[in-house]
């Protein structure tokens, strides 16, 4: 802008003109130029707004759900620990507002000492320009540095506040129950420790560092405004709110067009996700072509609905051209009218046009930032509400850890059970079942009988409905979990889950502290010793994402491994060999033969042939255990056992 006053004086000064009339056409009509210029800068801003909705559209396909309070206790917390650097921040930012104020004022200066040298064409002009000119680059450069600094702590602010946020998150969803995760989709769950918090910091930095500044520059200016010229200030009074009502009519309309195309976004990149992260699964049904379908039709209907957006978009920005051009044209006839009534100078009127138009740019701003507060608000508030979620069974504490040594023995007493998720739907009905110390028991039954559910019980993902289950005589309630699972309890089941990480750190994943020694001894009694040491790496081989570089049986080895590791008195298998072919399926049977000696073994069979040598075989039906003996015992009371036999064998032979 100063530039273009400068280069308005030269041709003033070119010319020889005299008149402040037309001085004033000079200086003033390249100045509006440029003003409008920047006016169209802040409307291209707020389209800017439109647009960037979509670069965050994993979180937005939330915005429909039930939306939590927001907690500003909670945010509080996270804010204390840097509530130094955040009023520093609030500080700087408010001088560089206040600063903001003064610079209209000092460029009307400036203009009217060069329109007072071009009428009388005497004094010296670099002297008397001097003062102001270092004026006002002083106040531009101290601007810049309170900028700078601000922006600096406030995002020392954002940052830590967000960290501490997402940490905070993550140990909370870690300690939910197991039918928690029931109920909400992992794809959520992440989104609120990505994408939410950075929804949050986002419009916290925005609404403290522009909020404050656009306030502050919309009241200070308004004042300036006043100060300059009382009448032209009434008139803008009057025409402002209009336009800005109407502005914000047409944004609202603009913002559900936006809300919707970003659900749409999000349904397609749903299909793009799901089918990427089942790849094998839609590759071994030659699906790509449906996929790709099912992704195009999702595509396109977003393409149509960010077109619309666009159009949209589009007139609105015409329109607000139109407009800001308008009002920038009326200011200068309103104020060249009052200037031929000396009741206005051309430095006054250079000073309302900037502070105007900085008027202008702070209400437009304060109106994308409460749409910004208003989402930043509602992402925090579903971040706390995961944050402050008790769950049922707390991991650690509250329970007691016995100090004799377990014999391992496991009643089930009475047990009711239905899954929190479907509450209606009973799966266990008053079962009983024992599995005594040392000795392996075998639960039978039809697909979906609650076979999985009892083991489940057993590792208290979830409590009983009503009756109890007891461990050495002890209800499970009232011990550890941590110890329960950590120490009592190992788990196998048929898909071993490991970590992308080392053969080494996945073993010792069952316990902690183990010694390279420990971790070696657990892996050759589950037979994989040898397998590790022959790969390159040894122990040191990382499994890649959740083991995709391991063989099915030997991620099973190692997963037997990772339980034996910490010793465990009671030991689950869940089909711990139905996923493996004949070879594989027989080394790891003599890992789990191994395994199993000397402690209390409840296996979840559903191919009969592997737990003919069982201890005790339970037959479950209907939520219940009922029958109960040896292989041989059961196959001669000709019961529901004989009958599975029967029709296993039966397919067998097909
Ligand atoms: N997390 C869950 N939430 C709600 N219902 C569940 C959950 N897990 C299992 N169920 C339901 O509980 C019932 C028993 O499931 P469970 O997995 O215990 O059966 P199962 O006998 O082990 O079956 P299979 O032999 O097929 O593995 C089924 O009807 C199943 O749909």
């Amino acid at each position: 802008m100063w530039t273009q006053a400068q280069k308005a004086l030269r041709l003033a000064t070119r010319h020889r003109l005299r008149s402040p009339r037309v001085a004033l056409t000079f200086v003033v009509g390249p100045t509006a130029l440029t003003l409008t210029a920047r006016l169209f800068g802040t409307v291209a801003y707020c389209s800017a707004d439109f647009n960037n909705n979509h670069l965050l559209h994993p979180a937005k396909a939330q915005a429909k759900e039930k939306i939590p309070e927001f907690s500003w206790m909670l945010l509080w917390e996270f804010v204390r620990p840097q509530i130094l650097a955040l009023i520093g921040a609030i500080v700087l930012a408010f001088g560089a507002a206040a600063l903001n104020i003064q610079i209209p004022l000092m460029l009307g200066n400036l203009v009217n000492v060069v329109a007072q040298y071009m009428r009388e064409h005497a004094g010296n002009y670099m002297r008397d320009i001097r003062t102001p000119a270092l004026k006002l680059l002083g106040l531009y450069g101290l601007q810049g540095l309170l900028t700078t600094g601000y922006i600096i702590l406030l995002s020392r602010v954002g940052e830590s506040v967000a960290a501490e946020m997402r940490k905070s998150l993550f140990a909370s969803l870690l300690r939910q129950d197991i039918a928690f995760f029931d109920a909400n989709k992992t794809g959520h769950l992440v989104n609120r420790l990505t994408a939410d918090i950075q929804e949050f910091k986002s419009s916290f930095k925005l609404v403290i560092s522009q909020g404050l500044r656009s306030v502050t520059q919309t009241v200070g200016c308004f004042v300036s405004l006043y100060v300059i010229s009382p009448k032209l200030t009434g008139l803008m009074v009057v025409v402002l709110p209009c336009l800005v009502g109407a502005g914000a009519l047409i944004g609202s309309f603009l913002r559900k067009l936006s809300r919707k195309a970003q659900e749409q976004v999000s349904k397609a990149t749903g299909v793009a996700d799901e089918a990427l992260g089942n790849v094998r699964t839609v590759r071994a049904f030659a699906m790509e072509d449906r996929e790709l379908e099912t992704y195009a039709i999702e595509v396109e209907k977003s393409a149509m609905m960010n077109e619309a957006l666009g159009r949209g978009i589009a007139v609105f920005q015409g329109l607000s051209n139109i407009v800001l051009n308008c009002l920038v044209l009326g200011t200068i006839f309103a104020g060249g009218s009052l200037m031929a009534h000396n009741d206005m100078t051309p430095g006054d009127l250079m000073s309302f046009l900037v502070a105007s138009q900085t008027v202008q740019r702070s209400l437009a701003s304060i109106s994308i930032l409460f749409g910004q507060m208003v989402r930043g608000m509602s992402a925090g508030a579903r971040v706390f509400e995961f944050m402050t979620l008790e769950p049922t069974i707390s991991l650690t504490g509250g329970g007691r850890i016995p100090h004799e040594s377990l014999t391992g023995r496991v009643d089930f007493l009475n047990v009711n059970f239905s899954y929190p998720t479907r509450p209606g739907n009973q799966i266990l009905k008053n079962l009983n079942l024992t599995l005594p110390p040392c000795k392996t028991v075998a639960i039978v039954g039809e697909s979906g009988g609650g076979k999985s559910t009892v083991a489940a019980l057993l590792e208290r993902f979830y409590d009983p409905s009503s009756g109890v289950v007891m461990l050495d005589g002890l209800d499970i309630r009232t011990l550890d979990p941590s110890w329960l699972r950590g120490h009592v309890i190992g788990f196998i089941s048929q898909e071993p889950v490991l970590f992308g990480t080392s053969v080494m750190e996945n073993i010792r994943f069952g316990k902690p502290g183990a010694t390279d020694a420990e971790v070696m001894a657990a892996a050759k009694q589950a037979n994989a010793h040898t397998f590790i040491t022959n790969f390159p790496d040894s122990y040191d081989t990382v499994v890649g994402e959740r083991g995709v570089t391991l063989s099915g049986g030997q991620k099973q080895r190692i997963a037997i491994a990772r339980a034996l590791v910490k010793n465990p008195s009671v030991l689950i298998l869940d089909e711990a060999t139905s996923a493996l072919d004949a070879e594989s399926e027989r080394v790891v049977q003599e890992a789990l033969d191994r395994a199993t000696e000397g402690r209390t073994v409840l296996i979840i069979a559903h191919r009969l042939s592997t737990i003919q040598g069982a201890d005790l075989i339970c037959v479950m039906s209907n939520g219940r255990v009922v029958e109960a003996g040896t292989h041989l015992e059961l196959l001669r009371r000709g019961g529901l056992y004989a009958e599975l036999i029967q029709r296993q064998r039966a397919n067998d032979q097909k």
